[in-house]
């Protein structure tokens, strides 16, 4: 298949939604050492990479930046449309999902799961060859699955379980973990050694989400890039300096989207996401990132005319942002930040004939008393589940999600109260009293 034949300007997402955007600044020089003496020293692939027929501008170099791992930098002035990076299509490893066997998804919002299993046992059959691209893959250890991954044997280790709470990435990571479980089972029994091949299984998923890009965006291939990606993230598209293109030869390359400066990082948007969204699949999160919004913690409506309806009512409520509705509803900062979690509360409430029929009529959702009084109730549930930042020792970027709630949470509450009868919100507030 078939990248698009005029090499048009591609978008890069990994499989999570994303959504909106503010302002970021991010400091924009490589300070860091060049090269790191280490066993994943990148050099390795790059000598293979080159060896292969790929392509790297000389003026892109590979360095380490604190907090940030391996990166590309510019060494020089590089301008707009330069190509910085051309992998061949014979290094690419692949998996087109509509190709792959069947499998289920293994998070919500993965959206090319069939590919993605296939790309994780060719991973798990290939970190034994001594790959270089392969040795070179390293997901970081603050990855929320390989966290609570632990022994197979074991419940997840209670720690890690600890840390994540009061973030809806706890419920997300524990049922990613029981699913690639499940998911892996047959293997898992036959293999000699149960542990190790339950790490290489973290490891390859761990490797899919934090490395692997849907190019085109859109498209059922899922594709890992040598070298391409070494590039990190800039939080939105705007603050990018490079994207991804996809060639008519099979090859892949990444092209400076605007000037870079000398001792510039380049950096491509994996997709403009929340430090939700990064944390889980990436490990890291960014402060004051402009993508704020945080998934509300509620099931997905269990009957198919209530999930059609809520989906409907979350595509309304984002149409003029470019975020798609697959995902739950949100919570966002600013005016009207709850109104995807009264929707999704008011569809929660509804009988299923009832949707049924709200879908048939194209009737448009309208949150009344009954679920402002809800969304008080699960608003102040979701803060007491929500630990004290000093209770976290360990995990940092947790901590950041953590407080990022709390001041979403806060902004709900108060945007909830004021809109709610007084007598109403006299009611809650003695309940709350009454119940402390
Ligand atoms: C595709 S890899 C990029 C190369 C990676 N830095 C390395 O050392 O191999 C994605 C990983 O890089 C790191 N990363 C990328 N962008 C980042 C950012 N803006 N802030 C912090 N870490 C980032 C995260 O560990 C993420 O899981």
């Amino acid at each position: 298949m078939s990248f698009s034949a005029h090499a048009a300007r591609l978008r890069v997402t990994l499989p999570v939604a994303c959504l909106v955007t503010y302002e970021w600044r991010r400091p924009s020089r490589c300070e860091g050492r060049l090269y790191r003496q280490s066993t994943d020293d990148p050099q390795r692939v790059l000598q293979w990479h080159a060896a292969h027929g790929g392509f790297v501008h000389g003026a892109v170099r590979a360095c380490q930046l604190p907090g940030l791992g391996w990166a590309l930098c510019a060494q020089a002035p590089v301008s707009s449309g330069t190509v910085l990076v051309t992998t061949p299509g014979s290094l690419l490893w692949t998996a087109f999902d509509k190709r792959a066997p069947q499998a289920a998804p293994l998070a919500p919002g993965e959206r090319l799961a069939s590919a993605s299993a296939q790309l994780r046992r060719r991973l798990v059959a290939a970190q034994a060859a001594g790959e270089p691209f392969v040795e070179a893959m390293h997901p970081p250890d603050s990855i929320p699955l390989q966290m609570v991954a632990g022994s197979v044997l074991d419940p997840p280790p209670e720690a890690a379980v600890g840390a994540l709470k009061g973030t809806t990435l706890l419920q997300h990571t524990l049922s990613l973990r029981s699913r690639l479980l499940e998911a892996i089972g047959p293997e898992l029994r036959a293999a000699k050694d149960a542990q190790a091949f339950w790490e290489a299984s973290v490891w390859a998923q761990a490797v899919i989400m934090s490395r692997a890009f849907h190019v085109p965006k859109d498209s059922d291939r899922l594709a890992l890039i040598p070298i391409v990606d070494i590039a990190n993230h800039a939080p939105t598209y705007q603050a990018a300096n490079a994207e991804i293109r996809d060639n008519p030869d099979g090859s892949i390359s990444m092209v400076a989207s605007r000037d870079i400066a000398s001792n510039e990082e380049v950096c491509i948007c994996y997709g403009e996401y929340s430090n939700e969204q990064l944390l889980f699949c990436y490990g890291f999160v960014i402060p004051n990132n402009p993508c704020q919004g945080l998934l509300c913690p509620l099931p997905v409506p269990d009957t198919a005319g209530r999930a059609q309806l809520l989906q409907r009512a979350l595509r309304r409520l984002r149409a003029t942002s470019k975020v798609p509705a697959e995902a739950f509803a949100a919570l966002r900062s600013g005016k009207d930040g709850a109104i995807e979690l009264l929707s999704a509360l008011k569809v929660w409430n509804m009988p299923e004939d009832e949707a049924q029929a709200m879908l048939k009529e194209g009737m448009e959702i309208t949150p009344g008393f009954q679920e402002f009084a809800s969304a008080l109730d699960f608003l102040e549930a979701w803060r007491k589940e929500i630990p004290a930042g000093e209770d976290v020792e360990s995990y940092k970027p947790a901590r950041l999600l953590q407080s990022e709630a709390r001041e979403l949470i806060e902004n709900a509450i108060a945007e909830v109260s004021s809109q709610l009868p007084w007598p109403l919100y006299l009611r809650f507030c003695l309940r709350k009293v009454i119940f402390w």
